[in-house]
C-alpha cells in the first residue's frame, strides 16, 4: 500500500553550528528532505508570578512557585531561535521543520514566520488552553502546524488536535525525553505511532530521538513516515548512506502494509 511520503529530516542540533549553512547544504545534497530545527527556550517566570500573586494565590500555583529552577524551562537546554532561522533561510530554500520545545509557543509564531520557518510544531503539554488559537495563527502565517508529545504524555491528548476543524497536519512522537541529541531510542513509544497510523492513514507522523540504522525498522513498521535523526547522521562516516537506509526502511514498510 502506498503510504504518506517518507521525509528524512536531519536534526541540525547535531551539526556544527559555526558552519550551519554549509552543514544544511551538505545534508540536502546527501538526500535530506527536511532540516529539523530544535528550538528550546528560557522561560521568564518572574513577571508571571507577580501578576498571578496580585490576582489570586491558588493552590495550583504553589507547586509552580516552589518548583526547582530547572522546571522553569520546557527542557534543560537552550539552542537556537528566530535570528538563526532567519540567517539560515538566506542560504537555503529547504523546508525548515521547527520543533518548539518552549513554554509559550504563541510568542514565537510571528518571529519564526518572518524568519522563514516552514513547519511549526508545538508541544501539547504547554498548549492545553490555546491549541486552537495556535493552529489558526500558524496556518494564517503560512506554516504547517504540528503537535509534539513527550514520552510520558498519553497519545489520546493529541486526538482532538488532529480531528479539529482546523487540524494539526503532523504529530511528532518523542522517542527520547526532549532536550538533547544523542539519547537512546525508546521502542515502547511505537505503540503511540501504531495507534496514530491506524486512526489517521494519511497523517504525517514524525518520530524524533535516537533514530538511526539500528532503530529505524521498528519505527517504520509502526507507521512513522517523517524521521528525525541527528547524531546517527552527523556522526556517521557516510551520512548519505544513513539517510538512504532511513528512507528505504520507511518505503519498504509502506510497501509491506
Ligand atoms: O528534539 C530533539 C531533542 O530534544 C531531537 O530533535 C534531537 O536533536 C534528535 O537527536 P538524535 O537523538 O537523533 O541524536
Ligand atoms: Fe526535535
Amino acid at each position: 500500500m502506498e503510504g504518506v511520503k517518507a521525509k528524512i529530516a536531519p536534526s541540525m542540533l547535531s551539526s556544527d553550528f559555526a558552519n550551519l549553512a554549509s552543514e544544511a547544504e551538505r545534508m540536502l545534497q546527501f538526500g535530506a528532505d527536511w532540516l529539523h530545527m530544535d528550538i528550546m527556550d528560557l522561560y521568564i517566570i518572574s513577571i508571571d508570578i507577580n501578576c498571578r500573586l496580585f490576582h489570586s494565590i491558588s493552590s495550583a500555583l504553589l507547586p509552580f512557585l516552589f518548583a526547582p529552577k530547572k522546571n522553569r524551562h520546557f527542557v534543560p537546554n537552550l539552542t537556537i531561535g528566530a535570528p538563526v532561522i532567519q540567517s539560515l533561510r538566506k542560504h537555503t530554500n529547504a523546508y525548515l521543520d521547527c520543533h518548539l520545545m518552549v513554554t509559550n509557543p504563541l510568542d514565537y509564531i510571528e518571529p519564526l514566520a518572518k524568519a522563514g520557518a516552514s513547519g511549526f510544531t508545538f508541544h501539547v503539554e504547554v498548549s492545553q488552553e490555546n491549541w486552537q488559537e495556535l493552529v489558526q495563527k500558524i496556518k494564517a502565517k503560512g506554516m504547517k502546524p504540528g503537535v509534539a508529545l513527550r514520552p510520558g504524555t498519553p497519545i489520546e491528548q493529541v486526538f482532538p488536535l488532529v480531528e479539529a476543524e482546523a487540524p494539526v497536519e503532523l504529530v511528532l512522537v518523542m522517542t527520547v525525553e526532549p532536550g538533547f541529541g544523542g539519547q537512546k531510542f525508546m521502542p515502547e513509544m511505537m505503540d503511540k505511532v501504531r495507534v496514530l497510523r491506524e486512526k489517521y492513514p494519511s497523517l504525517d507522523i514524525e518520530v524524533d530521538g535516537g533514530l538511526g540504522p539500528t532503530t529505524i525498522d521498528v519505527a517504520a513498521s509502526a507507521g512513522a513516515n517523517c524521521i528525525v535523526a541527528g547524531s546517527s547522521v552527523f556522526g556517521a562516516p557516510s551520512p548519505q548512506d544513513v539517510i538512504s537506509i532511513l528512507r528505504k526502511s520507511v518505503e519498504g514498510a509502506q510497501c509491506k502494509s
